[in-house]
């Protein structure tokens, strides 16, 4: 497609916002990155998420894109002809990578974010909560290097955001994943190797002193 404008509204902790910038980098895909201040947010963004006001959002040609996973499909709706493919071709292949994003984000971002909003009691449950997780999404992983198979793609995208965030979560929640979970933790450094990925993620100790930022704000520190 000749003469696409594509802007990303985005915010660089954001796990939602890492997917597509992931997306983008696979399909190579020309983008003007505009970072959000979330405490004081762009006309721009209030203008093109009017529902729900959060980032990530995809300008694509003036029309928006919000809500991260939907955004990924269009990426690969929009750009299909350019490699590679993020979402399986068989239908019920792309039925299972639908459900594993879904239970991720039902699941993993509450459960992660407990782990540093919390103490005590309920810190614990939601450290239990967020390993289990772990040890289910291990499951579906199998014996294979990516989600989906052999090739890097729509779960993976989906998922390895969250791994910006396990110093903190590891910090605050006072677990070793690796000791937890070996299988999750050799699947995202082999997500990590992926160009798109090392330069869509911002290094876990810059997140984890953005939560530190944050648990002071909370008076939680
Ligand atoms: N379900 C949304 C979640 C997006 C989201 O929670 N964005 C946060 C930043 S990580 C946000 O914009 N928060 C601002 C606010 O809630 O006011 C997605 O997948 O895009």
């Amino acid at each position: 497609m000749a003469n696409e404008e594509v802007i990303l509204l985005d915010f660089w902790p954001s796990m939602f916002g890492m997917r597509l910038r992931i997306a983008l980098a696979e399909k190579e895909i020309k983008y003007e990155y505009k970072e959000e201040d979330l405490r004081n947010k762009s006309p721009l963004l209030l203008q093109m998420n009017p529902i729900h006001k959060k980032i990530p959002v995809l300008i694509h040609n003036g029309k928006p894109i919000c809500e991260s996973i939907i955004a990924v499909e269009y990426i690969e709706e929009v750009w299909k002809d350019k490699a590679p493919n993020l979402l399986p071709s068989d239908p019920y292949d792309r039925a299972q990578a639908r459900f594993w994003a879904d239970y991720i984000d039902k699941k993993l971002y509450d459960f992660g974010r407990k782990l540093w909003t919390t103490k005590g009691e309920e810190q614990e449950a939601a450290k239990k909560d967020f390993i289990e997780c772990l040890k289910v999404l291990e499951g579906a992983l199998g014996d294979k290097p990516y989600f989906g198979g052999e090739s890097f793609g729509f779960v993976d995208i989906a998922l390895i955001g969250y791994y910006s965030w396990f110093y903190a979560y590891e910090t605050f929640g006072n677990f070793s994943t690796e000791a937890e979970c070996p299988k999750f933790v050799a699947w995202a450094k082999r997500c990590m190797q992926r160009e798109s990925v090392a330069k869509s993620l911002p290094d876990q100790p810059k997140v984890l002193e953005f939560v530190k930022v944050l648990r002071q704000k909370f008076g939680l520190e």
